[in-house]
């Protein structure tokens, strides 16, 4: 077997693939020479230099893990990964301690002029007053993403003798209780912290989660780190807020381009760069390289990926199989979600057919993404899905039988909420997702974008009048399923439309005569 190792990697790691299998190593490759290459390797071996594209995927045609030594995977497109039934995985500890070094050495560099005084006396100058700084102990610190760095970072800034302050929505009081730190929204942090620090993976969430607004709200004593990832502080907000003098100073190891050559934040005198740095230690580096390394090897050895990033410990021949029925559910969750108001209570997921003899966990863990995303957002993934579940008390069941009528496996989600139930069925033809009933309808959809999933009395005059309440609201009708069902009888008509349909629009289409209820689900 053969491994592309694209970014630098330590000679401990590359020892423990070489043992193995060929091994190449090839920095610095466009995006045109990684599509040419990749179609001859088994795995991909990559740090944050290397943009994983869906391209490079679609080429890589005998892939079966992609390792990013390191943690953040933001570089990688793991939604056509998954798609291609490609594991990705990566090295979440190795390098944790380092970056919660560098982020408190960044704090202590800015907060005594560290960088610019040894600048100035090697030029030959000594200006002692020049350079005063200010102490950390007593100041609050506001910690937003309190993971595996936040974490650490909160527990050095408390051996400093700082307050402090923290926002992650995936953190219990009682973890944040025993970090010392005090809870509060990002708004809040904004206006009392003294030093905030950013150590969020770079998400939809995430994205400018510092912006002009909270800049705004700032005191002209704080000062701004980002040890995580460009892109989660707006770098231009934060240009103007050091420009105007709203903030003290900056302290920043990631940019939204790197290298940042064209960055403003390089040209002010109180911000303090350096060039991605935060895993750069002998020891980090020798620690993700050996731990993926190994999870490599144990993926391509038949084994299961201990880290995987978009589906729990699949062997990769397991995933071939099951990477359609991975989208299925996860698609299932997602409509399940929307059709349900209110809280989940219970989800119970069945395996029919010749799906019930596979490993069916990974697919419980995305219909569980699926659904949670409707109610938390991106930052749910298929490695937190189960937990998140169970710390929301959501009851989670898996039946199987090896019965299924119409087709040779499908999948059934019944969720629990406020006393509603609502079933969804599907299955798999020929790699694409199918919905093939909504609680007792009989349908047919191959489900994308977005959907109105309208429950409504078989007869005439309830279709049309439906889809003329849309068409006067400008909104394009693309296709058209009707479930079967007896004159007269209650049935689901799924539309998939071309444009986002507001609330009010929603509610007009749920008042049309023989229309009981209309949901938008999107996708
Ligand atoms: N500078 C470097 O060289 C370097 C080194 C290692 C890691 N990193 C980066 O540091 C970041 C944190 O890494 P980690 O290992 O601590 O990750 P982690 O997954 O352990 O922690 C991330 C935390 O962010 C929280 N989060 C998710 N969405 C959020 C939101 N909307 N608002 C607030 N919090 C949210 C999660 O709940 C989680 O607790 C990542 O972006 C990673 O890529 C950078
Ligand atoms: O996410 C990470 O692990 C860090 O940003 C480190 O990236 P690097 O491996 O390119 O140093």
């Amino acid at each position: 077997m053969k491994v592309l190792v694209s970014d630098s990697l330590s000679s401990e790691g590359l020892e423990i693939l070489k043992e193995h299998f060929t091994v190449d190593v090839s920095t610095g490759l466009s995006e045109e020479e990684l599509v040419k290459k990749i179609k001859d390797y088994d795995a991909l071996v990559i740090r944050s230099g290397t943009q994983v594209t869906q391209k490079i995927i679609e080429a890589a045609d005998n892939l079966k893990v992609i390792g990013r030594a390191g943690v953040g995977v933001d570089n990688i497109d793991v939604d056509a990964a998954t798609k291609k039934g490609i594991i990705v995985t990566n090295s979440p500890e190795g390098n944790m301690i380092s970056a919660a070094e560098h982020t408190i050495a960044m704090m202590m560099a800015m907060s005594r002029n560290i960088p610019q005084a040894n600048a100035s006396l090697k030029n030959r100058e000594w200006k002692r007053n020049k350079f005063t700084g200010v102490e950390v102990k007593g100041k609050t610190l506001g910690v937003i993403g309190l993971g595996r760095i936040g974490s650490e970072v909160a527990k050095r800034a408390s051996g400093l003798q700082m307050n402090l302050m923290g926002y992650d929505p995936f953190v219990s009081e009682k973890r944040a209780v025993e970090l010392g730190i005090k809870l509060a929204t990002v708004n809040e942090i904004a206006k009392a912290a003294d030093y905030i620090t950013v150590h969020t993976p770079l998400i939809k969430e995430t994205r400018n989660i510092l912006d002009e607004e909270q800049f705004a709200m700032m005191k002209p004593t704080t000062r701004i780190l980002n040890c995580a990832r460009g892109g989660i502080i707006n770098e231009e907000a934060l240009a103007k807020a050091l420009e105007s003098g709203k903030i003290a100073g900056a302290a920043i190891d990631v940019f939204v381009e790197e290298p940042p050559f064209n960055s403003p934040l390089l040209n002010f005198d109180n911000v303090v760069v350096t060039p991605h740095l935060g895993a750069s230690t002998q020891e980090a580096q020798v620690n993700v390289a050996v731990e993926i390394a190994n999870e490599v090897v144990s993926v391509l050895t038949g084994g299961t990926a201990k880290n995987a990033i978009n589906i729990p410990s699949v062997k990769p021949e397991a995933m071939a199989v099951l990477a359609p029925y991975i989208r299925l559910s996860e698609i299932m969750g997602k409509i399940a979600g929307q059709l349900v108001d209110g809280n989940y209570e219970k989800v119970e997921i069945g395996y029919n057919g010749e799906i019930s003899g596979k490993d069916t966990r990974p697919l419980t863990v995305s219909a569980l993404k699926g659904l949670l995303e409707m109610a938390l957002g991106s930052g749910v993934n298929y490695v937190n899905a189960p937990t998140l579940a169970k710390s929301r008390q959501i009851a989670v069941v898996e039946s199987k039988s090896e019965s299924s009528e119409e087709y040779s496996s499908t999948i059934s989600i019944k969720l629990s909420s406020n006393g509603q139930t609502k079933l969804v069925a599907g299955t798999v033809v020929g790699d694409e997702p199918k919905i093939v009933a909504i609680d007792d309808d009989r349908v047919d959809i191959f489900p994308a974008g977005r959907m109105i999933f309208a429950k409504h009395i078989n007869r005439p005059n309830v279709i049309g009048p439906c889809c003329m309440v849309l068409g006067k609201n400008n909104i394009n009708i693309s296709g058209m399923q009707v479930g079967r069902a007896e004159i007269g009888g209650v049935t689901m008509m799924v539309l998939n439309i071309d444009s986002d349909v507001s609330d009010p629009i929603l509610e007009e289409v749920r008042k049309v005569d023989g229309i009981l209820d209309a949901k938008l689900v999107t996708l």
